[in-house]
């Protein structure tokens, strides 16, 4: 089995030295210390994460990285599985939200395509072909992939982590896109944190009280089929998806290459949850946009001690609880780097 790099070799570490810097700014600028919240934070941290005393994220590379689930065959969405691969084209052709978000930010805008069971045309301007099969295994019955197949998906997420870096990216969304993923999603996040199903499962694209009780008792099945094992790879393999590892590895691959991450929403954190289990120390390299309202998602998040930026509403996934927090950042940066000091202004500090 290949694995990237990503995947073991440790990351590296955000300047400590351009992040005291910025601190020591922020303590400087014309407003009372700490007014700015979270804002401020931000902007230090970026500096750290970007070496910088000058923080940006002008540059934004989106990448939605879609696979179809053999788990659907359950009966746990409220959607065909027809709509990812019909969802592909619509990122491709620009109708999708998170196409126009990314037209919005002017950031780039790609599709990574691990598989799906309906047809992608050929040539469609900005998919990426990285298929490994047309569907996961049905995790209710089987392991959803083999751990070469993770590390493929491990290695296309990788690429596209590359391929931002190579593109100059100072910031790096991932995005899903897959019917039945939210049931994948569940089934690792009760996997990795010892929940139930029950606390967790949620109505994803649209179930019903009933069709939420079902998907629990799916959920039950693939974890008792599955056992105890809470190894990040073990559980992606038996209970993830080609997306969701592809998410994984692109995550990684970014900090790796010194790029900071901001997350969107369920799958994307769950991804996110189990590349921290497996490399740790890439919690300093992430930034979570928005809180999903599939209900999971705060115990996710509690998981990995981490705020959102915003709570909308939103459970759409694509990237676009991630997109819609960027402005955030730029007005982090263009605050830290645009304000005036006490002593250039003229301002009285306090006594
Ligand atoms: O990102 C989220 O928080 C989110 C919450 C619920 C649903 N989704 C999206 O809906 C699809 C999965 O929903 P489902 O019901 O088919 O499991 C998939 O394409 C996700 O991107 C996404
Ligand atoms: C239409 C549609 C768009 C989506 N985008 C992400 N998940 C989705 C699920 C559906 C059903």
């Amino acid at each position: 089995m290949t694995l990237p790099d990503c995947w073991t070799r440790p990351l590296p570490r955000t300047d400590e030295h351009c992040r005291e810097q910025a601190r020591q700014r922020q303590s400087v600028l014309t407003k009372p210390p700490g007014s700015l919240g979270t804002l401020e934070q931000i902007a230090i941290t970026l500096s750290g994460q970007q070496a910088t005393a000058t923080p940006a994220v002008d540059r934004v590379h989106i990448a939605v990285f879609a696979g179809d689930h053999g788990v659907c065959a359950e009966g746990i969405s409220a959607f065909p599985q027809a709509v990812t691969a019909q969802m592909i084209a619509n990122f491709a052709h620009g109708g999708a939200a998170i196409s126009v978000m990314a037209r919005h930010l002017g950031a780039s805008l790609e599709v990574v395509n691990l598989g799906t069971v309906g047809e992608v045309p050929d040539g469609l301007s900005g998919v990426v072909d990285a298929t490994i099969r047309p569907q996961t295994g049905n995790l209710a019955q089987e392991p959803a992939m083999t751990e070469s197949e993770v590390g493929a998906a491990l290695t296309a997420g990788d690429h596209a982590a590359q391929r931002a870096a190579e593109a100059g990216a100072q910031l790096f969304i991932a995005g899903d896109m897959g019917i039945g993923n939210t049931t994948a999603a569940t089934a690792l996040a009760c996997c990795l944190l010892g929940q139930n199903p029950d606390a967790l499962s949620g109505p994803g694209t649209g179930l019903d009280a009933r069709g939420v009780c079902h998907k629990a008792e799916v959920i039950k099945r693939a974890l008792g089929r599955h056992g105890e094992d809470q190894s990040p790879m073990g559980a992606l393999a038996s209970l993830g998806g080609l997306e969701i590892a592809a998410i994984a590895g692109a995550i990684l691959g970014a900090a790796g290459r010194r790029i900071p991450v901001l997350i969107d929403g369920y799958i994307v954190s769950v991804a996110a949850l189990v590349a921290v289990r497996q490399q740790p120390e890439l919690g300093q390299w992430l930034y979570f946009g928005h809180q999903s309202a599939e209900p999971g998602h705060r115990r996710v998040l509690d998981a990995l001690a981490s705020s959102p930026l915003l709570s909308l509403g939103m459970r759409l996934g694509e990237g676009s609880g991630a997109a819609v927090a960027v402005p955030l950042l730029r007005s982090a940066c263009a605050l830290h780097n645009g304000m005036a000091s006490f002593a250039d202004a003229g301002v009285s500090d306090r006594s």
